[in-house]
């Protein structure tokens, strides 16, 4: 399995948003994209989903588009249907008049792996911001995809879920050899679950590779504007600490 994009570009009407973007990622990978607000990456993913005009191509080894689960950034959705039935939506293609059991079991199955088992009969309308974030990857996962594309899944949770969840993807994405691209602000949490990073700035591809090489402290500088401490964690992951904003022009 394999995702291979090749001078990608998406314009919205004059203002160009990614700009020759070059970038593979491998199944059994998780790529981490990075990169400041309104750099490019939902753009990106939008465009790989082909939800999103662009010039360019995207070629998908080993699968077909249809295999693509994408998780948009805002998921305002709150149809009056429970989690469970939200969750059997991402199955719409096995499902005929009736669910089966196996279904049932499946759904299931992807919600307690979530650790949202107990809301699987709440309204979606009735939960918080960070309970609907986990419902929707829920649904996205339980279509079974071999390539994710998921942006910002964590921004709602709290650090344990969001711990858990990026684990349950580093996992699946192994296990499964799925293509796996994740949008991710939080730096710490790419150094740690990211076999590699792409780090985008104006639209453009800065530098991509493992966490250590592109989590320099230059590269934070260059990207973000921002000092940064980069150091090692006594587990041997890569840690960054902010320390403070640059001016915008240095
Ligand atoms: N529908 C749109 N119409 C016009 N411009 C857009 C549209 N969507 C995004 N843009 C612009 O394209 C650029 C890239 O936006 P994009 O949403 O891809 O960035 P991002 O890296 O995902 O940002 P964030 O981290 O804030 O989610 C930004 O300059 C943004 O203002």
């Amino acid at each position: 399995m394999r995702l291979s994009v090749q001078d990608l570009s998406v314009r919205y009407g004059s203002r160009k948003a990614l700009d020759g973007i070059r970038l593979d990622a491998r199944g059994g990978e998780v790529l981490a994209l990075i990169g400041p607000n309104g750099s490019g990456k939902s753009s990106f993913l939008r465009a790989v989903a082909g939800l999103q005009r662009h010039g360019g191509t995207v070629s998908l080894q080993g699968a077909t588009r249809e295999a693509i689960g994408f998780l948009p950034q805002d998921n305002g959705a709150r149809a009056a249907l429970t989690v469970l039935e939200t969750v059997l939506l991402g199955r719409r293609r096995a499902l005929g008049w009736r669910v089966p059991e196996a279904e049932l079991a499946r759904a299931g199955e992807v919600l307690r792996r979530l650790g949202i088992a107990a809301l699987a009969g709440r309204l979606l309308g009735e939960l918080s911001g960070g309970q609907r974030q986990m419902v929707f990857l829920a649904q996205v996962l339980a279509a079974e995809p071999a390539v994710l594309l998921l942006d910002e899944p964590t921004s709602a949770l709290d650090i344990r879920h969001a711990l858990a969840l990026l684990t349950l993807l580093r996992d699946l994405t192994r296990q499964r050899d799925l293509v796996t691209v994740v949008a991710i602000h939080d730096l710490n949490a790419a150094a740690r679950f990211a076999d590699r990073i792409a780090l985008l700035r104006e639209g453009r591809l800065l530098a991509a590779g493992t966490p250590r090489t592109v989590l320099t402290e230059e590269a934070i500088a260059r990207a973000y504007r921002v000092d940064a401490h980069v150091h090692e964690a006594p587990d041997g992951h890569i840690a960054v600490s902010p320390c403070r904003a640059l001016d915008e022009a240095g």
